[in-house]
């Protein structure tokens, strides 16, 4: 594999990553039924500062519970496993993949005799998930034919392994078409999120997020939303937006642990405002960015230093 991730927590363990297995006959393997999370450190002036750790390990475990999944650790435990990976492998700065998968106990569709989950911590060094060219000059991105699924066909509050086959589908399509990354509409045709990241869009000086609705409800579009309120900007939610008002507004951007801040400037190949990174849109990537590197005393209460 191409990813270095060192030492990986398995069920409790520290083990090296050639020995970090699972086996073929996982039912998670089968039928996607994991749930993970996607959580960064970043190194600060006091060591490595894990992100909104709580936040990400309680999702983790609300994922869990949607799937009937149960993982063998209390949130405390996962959250010190976090912290333990991190320091041991000696990262300055990382992202944190926590996953927690039905095992090999049975096969067929019911999942349940494969309870107590198995649960691993993997950690490596990523950099900018769209490419700095896309932070740079704004990322392209198509609408796709692949749907974000209806809330009662799949649970989209849930980070569950099977339902990034929606995502696998409109990211390989984008990418197909040239573009950067997929926007997902809803069964109706309103704007959803990105293959992995959650939307906004600006308009006369007014930022508006889209609503849950069916999309995970993201940490970083929950911390944008405050430091953009603390920059003193009005932040509204946006209910049922059709992809036109995307084309006519002033600046896009994405959120998403992956993706940091990102700007959007294509959407269908037309120009989004200016046809490059947005103004805001950089000034809340910066401010972001300061939060997460411990720059922004206001934003310490988001960090757990590794220490
Ligand atoms: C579908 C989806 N929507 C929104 C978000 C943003 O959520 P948050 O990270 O809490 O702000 C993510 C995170 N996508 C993760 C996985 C990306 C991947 O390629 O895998 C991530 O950003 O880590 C999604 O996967």
């Amino acid at each position: 594999t191409r990813i270095h991730a060192g030492k990986i927590w398995l069920n409790g363990e520290l083990v090296p990553q050639e020995e970090a297995r699972v086996s073929v006959l996982a039912h998670a393997l089968h039928y996607g039924t994991s749930v993970f999370e996607g959580i960064r450190a970043y190194e600060t002036d006091e060591g490595p500062a894990i992100f909104r750790l709580e936040e990400h390990v309680e999702r983790l475990f609300h994922s869990a519970k949607i799937l009937r999944l149960e993982i063998p650790y209390t949130p405390e435990q996962i959250a010190n496993a976090i912290v333990e990976t991190v320091r041991t492998n000696g990262w300055k700065s990382c992202y944190i993949r926590p996953l927690a998968w039905f095992g090999a106990t049975s096969l067929g569709v019911n999942p349940l005799p494969n309870n107590p989950a198995d649960v691993m911590i993997a950690t490596w060094e990523w950099g900018a998930y769209l490419g700095e060219e896309a932070v740079r000059k704004g990322a392209k991105l198509v609408a796709s034919s692949w749907r974000r699924f209806p809330g009662d066909v799949m649970p989209g509050k849930a980070k569950a392994g099977g339902n990034y086959v929606n995502s696998a589908l409109a990211k390989m399509d984008a990418l197909a078409a040239g573009a950067d990354e997929a926007l997902l509409l809803d069964k109706e045709g309103y704007v959803a999120e990105g293959s992995g990241e959650n939307l906004f869009f600006v308009k006369n000086g007014v930022i508006h997020a889209i609503e849950h609705s069916v999309n995970l409800p993201g940490i970083t579009r929950d911390s944008v939303i405050e430091i953009a309120e603390d920059l003193g900007y009005a932040v509204k939610e946006a209910y049922r937006v059709t992809r036109e008002i995307l084309f006519t507004a002033d600046e896009v951007f994405m959120t998403g642990t992956a993706a940091e801040v990102t700007p959007v400037s294509m959407i269908d190949h037309r120009p989004i405002g200016t046809g490059s990174a947005g103004e805001l849109t950089m000034q809340l990537r910066k401010v972001y960015l300061e939060a997460v590197t411990g720059k922004r005393p206001e934003y310490r209460k988001w960090l757990t230093f590794v220490k």
